[in-house]
């Protein structure tokens, strides 16, 4: 696999294994986020019913004060009830109206348990209106106290929408269940205290002692109030160091359980005996109901802490999304900076570089290589290709030169300095070739030698540069009337050898005639004006059987002896 198509298929799995870990942290950190806005919500409807079911708790007081109270007080004490109503009203109004606006079925079974509620305050408080119609004698305990329960009865239901909401807040955020039970537990405790104070309705109403029953259930009230507060110690214990839960917890055992309790208990004592309490429903409202707002303090710094904790979760979940998907950006953008760099300043140089290096091992040398840009090792690999190609340049450059000197030098060393024909050691190569070739294939094979005439008089006369000038002319000449085939080397002095391939010994005699004769013929110019002739002797062998070339210049030379003896200017054959 080429490193490209490798270095972009590890780029495409980097690539998708990178997506989908920061797909995973930003949906891991929007759930968070998403979490923490229901918990939010969740919370606040807590509050809300809460606030429902201490209105309508709240309510209780002017309605049990209306029951028993004097007829002078009614229109004071029925302008409260109908404040303390709307108040009820407006605050399960609310309630509603913030649950219906959830989209989350979660929150469908508390919504129907508060509507049930709803529906059911309507009744009660009609058997209220119905005690307040009546005149005090035409009054009975037994509907007192069904009245009373009446709406009591109600707040069962707004104590387990409160749980149902509940779960949902610490499923979506689990820190919130502290602060979450503390609070039910407070308002629980304001319930059992408000209704501990209500079952004094009616024997006050009425000025007669508790019946036994009575008593069980301020009894059993009594034990569910001290267990509360033991629980609130329990519960509460990450709060002991908030200073206004401190307060606020410590509010509560001096104005509930130092002043609110005890003047219930001393109720109590009176209806285990008498009956003759000497305090009237309005009264005992008035002594017993201020009290118990430092329950709904206490649940309102417990509530207030819970959501300030919540939103300030929620606002770091947010800054934790935000941060995650900005981090996650900038990974991206990163990431692939990285690979626009890997592939830029590494890959397609190294790509490159390969191509240069395979073409300088092929011998191309005409591809440029790029200019290093960057100081890194990449800009050390291409400036060493340049070094490397200028040095295989160089390289083939000297070999080119030595190439040139070594042909010069064979050039040189194969021919005659003066004549510029073969010397003496290249003819005996290159006859000695010819002559095996003939001997194998019984081809001819002539060899002619030959000697200018009295060349030491020409010298003496002339001067020795005249002479070399006229060996020089000579030999020009000479090879002119020879094939290419022909062997032409300058034997020493001056005297030349030829060597005539599928040449007969006829033929060669007829070539060194051709020769003589045009010597002979020919006016040789000197330096001064004058001419002069010359003439030659020739001497012609032949292969006839199995000779070697010694024999044959040894035949040749004999014959050309001959041709000196027998006067010079002349060819004579060997035999
Ligand atoms: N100018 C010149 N003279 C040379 C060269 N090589 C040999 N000679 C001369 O050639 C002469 C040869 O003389 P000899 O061997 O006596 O023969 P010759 O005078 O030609 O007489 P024959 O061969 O008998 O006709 C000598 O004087 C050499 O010095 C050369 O390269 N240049």
């Amino acid at each position: 696999m080429s490193l490209n198509r490798l270095f972009w298929l590890v780029s495409l799995a980097l690539m998708l294994l990178f997506s989908v870990l920061a797909a995973r942290i930003v949906l891991i950190e929007w759930d968070a986020y998403r979490r923490g806005a229901r918990s939010v919500d969740a919370v606040r409807v807590v509050q809300l019913t809460m606030l429902a079911m201490e209105k309508i708790s709240v309510e209780r007081g002017p309605s049990n004060a209306l029951m028993g109270g004097d007829p002078e007080a009614l229109p004071a004490l029925r302008k409260r009830l109908d404040a303390a109503r709307r108040d009820s009203d407006e605050a399960l109004f609310h309630l509603l109206d913030s649950l219906r606006q959830e989209v989350d079925p979660r929150y469908a079974p508390a919504i129907r348990k508060i509507e049930a509620v709803r529906q059911a305050l309507g009744p009660a408080r009609e058997r209220i209106d119905q005690q307040v119609g009546l005149v005090r004698w035409q009054r009975s305990s037994r509907e007192i106290t069904e009245a009373v329960d009446g709406m009591v009865d109600l707040i069962p239901m707004l104590v387990s929408s409160v749980a149902d909401l509940s779960s949902i807040a610490i499923r979506s955020d689990p820190e919130v269940l502290d602060g979450l039970t503390g609070m039910r537990v407070a308002a629980s405790l304001r319930e059992y205290a408000g209704q501990v104070g209500s079952k004094f309705t009616a024997p006050v109403i009425m000025q007669r002692p508790l019946t036994k029953s009575e008593v069980i259930e301020i009894g059993k009230l009594y034990g569910r109030i001290e267990q509360l507060r033991t629980l609130l110690d329990i519960q509460m214990r990450a709060y002991k160091d908030n200073a206004a839960f401190r307060t606020a917890l410590s509010d509560l055992d001096t104005q509930y359980f130092g002043q609110g309790f005890p003047f219930l208990d001393g109720l109590l004592q009176t209806g285990l005996l008498s009956g003759s309490y000497g305090v009237s429903t309005a009264e005992l409202a008035a002594r017993y109901v201020p009290p118990m707002a430092s329950i709904l303090r206490l649940r309102d710094v417990i509530l207030v802490d819970l959501i300030r904790e919540a939103e300030i979760r929620h606002r770091q979940a947010f800054n934790l999304l935000v941060g995650a998907i900005t981090m996650t950006l900038f990974a991206f953008v990163f990431f692939f900076m990285l690979l626009y760099l890997v592939r830029q300043r590494v890959l397609r140089p190294v790509l490159k570089a390969t191509q240069l290096v395979v073409g300088l091992a092929e011998g191309n040398h005409d591809a440029p290589i790029p200019q290093a840009r960057h100081k890194d090792e990449i800009g050390d690999m291409l400036r060493a290709l340049q070094v490397l190609k200028e040095r295989s340049l160089e390289r083939i450059s000297l070999a080119g030169e030595r190439e040139t000197l070594i042909g010069q030098l064979q050039l040189s060393s194969n021919t005659d300095f003066l004549t510029g024909v073969l010397n003496r050691r290249a003819f005996f190569a290159q006859s000695e070739q010819q002559l095996a070739i003939a001997q194998r294939y019984g081809r001819n094979l002539a060899l002619v030698l030959l000697d200018i005439d009295h060349f030491k008089r020409l010298n003496d006369s002339y001067g020795h540069l005249a002479g070399d000038n006229v060996l020089r002319n000579a030999v020009q000449k000479i090879a002119q009337l020879l094939r290419k085939v022909d062997v032409f080397a300058r034997y020493g002095g001056e005297e030349f050898i030829i060597l005539l391939p599928e040449a007969d010994l006829g033929q060669g005699v007829a070539v060194a005639e051709k020769l003589r004769a045009m010597l002979a013929a020919q006016a040789f110019a000197l330096d001064d004006g004058r001419e002069l002739r010359i003439t030659a002797s020739f001497g012609v062998s032949a292969l006839v059987t199995e000779e070697d070339l010694d024999q044959l210049i040894r035949q040749a030379d004999e014959a050309l002896y001959a041709a000196k003896h027998k006067g010079r200017n002349r060819v004579e054959r060997a035999g």
